[in-house]
């Protein structure tokens, strides 16, 4: 009779005790955001540096603790799964060395005095930036304006000791004026999440924050602050208890908090890092100028197809991102999509492998990638990855007939379940109390689509050829 060993709790002494080599290296990068997409590509890139060794992380979450409180008691390591159609690939990851909650300012204003820290990058999701339209901070939010009355509390007490911001941005500018106060050396601040010119944005938004709070910080910021623009992609969903059971059982470590992704990644990036960064080019990053097309592809294609899926294949009735590429409805709808959005991008970028590419991504059913966890705040998404297209087909006097369904299905799943709505449910719910609420959404997305007669004709005829009923997932 065989016996079954209970899996070893993983931390850095386990690990060596098992004859494993675990490097501890120095904090140099700090991370906002320390979630499943961050350990699967900032950490993973830098772990696969030829120059590693350098460069630890000090991981803070944007919001809540038990992650935190999961790594730290592990020491920060993480088992990555690198999950193909075929198999997995498993690693355990050293270079996160350090994990706190977001709400230790202090601790994040320590890592950011230190002179040897040099890059400070971000995943805290498209609703943790809290700024408007123009890129400004959204003051019109409550927790903006507590947060601004809190930094400029800190910069009146001298000390931001008892301060305490609660949104990432305003935690990071406090932890910037540690530096500044402490005369440490300017440093670059990526932002890692799924939004066009994240780099322009996160620096409109800090520079906003300041000049709220602290002039003499947002001058600081202005000199000091290199806010590089990046276009990340690893597909990473959130997994459940089931899957971390599973993957303690087939690597013999306990481990509460590993993460599982696809083995595609790719990462490009655009700006300067005064104090140095990690060789992530021999890891596979990319440095390019112009960051633009690279981004627009990523976000028009990836994003755009995963923002129809998730609203298509819902009302369609599947769950997850390889049952609704499999429908050839779906499927129909995201070629179509793509097909008006490759025509305003750039020559030389592979667009037609990286087409197939991402079907075969898509279709990879080993990654369980609920639609449901796609689907959050549909309405800026869609703003940012399908709204551009249409509008530039339009400009062509084409008749953007890929964006079509996607806007409709959006205005269908809404219709369907309008707590489906996310951050901005109350303005989806004025647009649902209008007297045509088809029309009172598509003006939400885009007024310029809204008063084109014939793109909303055809949304109405689309949406009344989608199924009705309430989405799943
Ligand atoms: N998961 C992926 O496949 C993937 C791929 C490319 C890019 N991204 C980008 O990374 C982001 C994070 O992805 P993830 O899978 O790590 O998500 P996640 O849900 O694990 O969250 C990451 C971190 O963001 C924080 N956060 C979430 N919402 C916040 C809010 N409103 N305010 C403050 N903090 C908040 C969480 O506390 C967590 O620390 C995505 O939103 C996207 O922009 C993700
Ligand atoms: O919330 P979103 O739409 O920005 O992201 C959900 C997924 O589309 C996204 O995480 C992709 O898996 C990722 O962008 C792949 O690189």
């Amino acid at each position: 009779m065989s016996t079954v060993l209970p899996a070893a709790r993983l931390s850095r002494a386990a690990l060596r005790a098992a004859g494993h080599a675990v490097p501890a290296p120095p904090v140099r990068i700090v991370h906002l955001g320390i979630g499943a997409f961050a350990r699967s590509h900032q950490a993973a890139y830098t772990a696969h540096a030829a120059d590693a060794a350098g460069w630890g992380i000090a991981g803070f979450t944007g919001r809540g603790s038990g992650a935190a409180d999961r790594l730290a008691a592990q020491d920060g390591l993480y088992t990555l799964v690198e999950r193909g159609p075929a198999g997995d690939r498993t690693e355990i990851v050293p270079n996160l060395v350090a994990v706190y909650p977001g709400q230790r300012t202090d601790a994040l204003a320590a890592a950011l005095r230190a002179p040897g820290t040099a890059v400070v990058t971000i995943t805290i999701t498209e609703s943790g930036y809290r700024v408007r339209a123009d890129g400004g901070p959204d003051t019109d939010d409550p927790v903006v304006r507590a947060d601004i009355a809190a930094l400029r509390a800190a910069g009146a007490g001298g000390s931001g000791a008892g301060a305490r911001p609660v949104t990432p941005l305003a935690r990071l500018l406090l932890g910037l004026e540690a530096r500044r106060r402490a005369g440490a050396p300017p440093l670059a601040v990526v932002s890692c999440d799924n939004l066009p010119d994240n780099g322009g944005l996160l620096h409109r938004a800090l520079a906003g924050l300041a000049e709220e709070a602290a002039p003499d910080l947002a001058a600081w910021v202005d000199g000091a602050v290199s806010c590089v623009s990046t276009s990340v992609d690893r597909i990473t969903p959130r997994i459940g208890p089931h899957e971390v059971g599973e993957i303690a059982a087939a690597t013999g470590w306990n481990d509460a908090a590993p993460v599982v992704a696809e083995p595609f990644a790719d990462w490009t990036l655009c700006g300067d890092f005064p104090a140095g960064r990690p060789d992530w080019e021999s890891a596979g990053a990319r440095f390019v100028g112009d960051i633009g097309p690279y981004e627009a592809r990523k976000l028009w294609l990836l994003n755009g197809a995963h923002t129809l899926l998730a609203s298509l294949g819902s009302l369609r009735g599947h769950r997850t991102v390889a049952d609704a590429i499999a429908d050839p409805a779906c499927r129909a709808a995201v070629e179509r999509l793509w097909d008006d959005a490759v025509r305003h991008l750039p020559g030389g970028l592979g667009l037609p492998a990286y087409r197939r590419a991402l079907i075969e991504r898509f279709a990879n059913r080993r990654i369980e990638h609920p639609l449901a966890q796609i689907a959050d705040d549909a309405l800026t998404k869609l703003r940012l990855r399908v709204v551009p297209v249409a509008e530039r087909e339009r400009a062509r006097a084409r008749p953007a007939s890929g964006c079509v369904l996607p806007v409709a299905a959006w205005i269908a799943a809404v219709m369907a379940d309008p707590a489906a709505g996310g951050p901005a449910s109350a303005e989806i719910a004025r647009a649902l109390a209008a007297p045509s609420p088809p029309t009172a959404l598509l003006t939400l997305l885009s007024p310029a689509l809204a008063g084109d007669d014939d793109f909303r004709r055809r949304v109405e005829d689309a949406l009344r050829r989608l199924p009705a009923g309430r989405p799943h997932g």
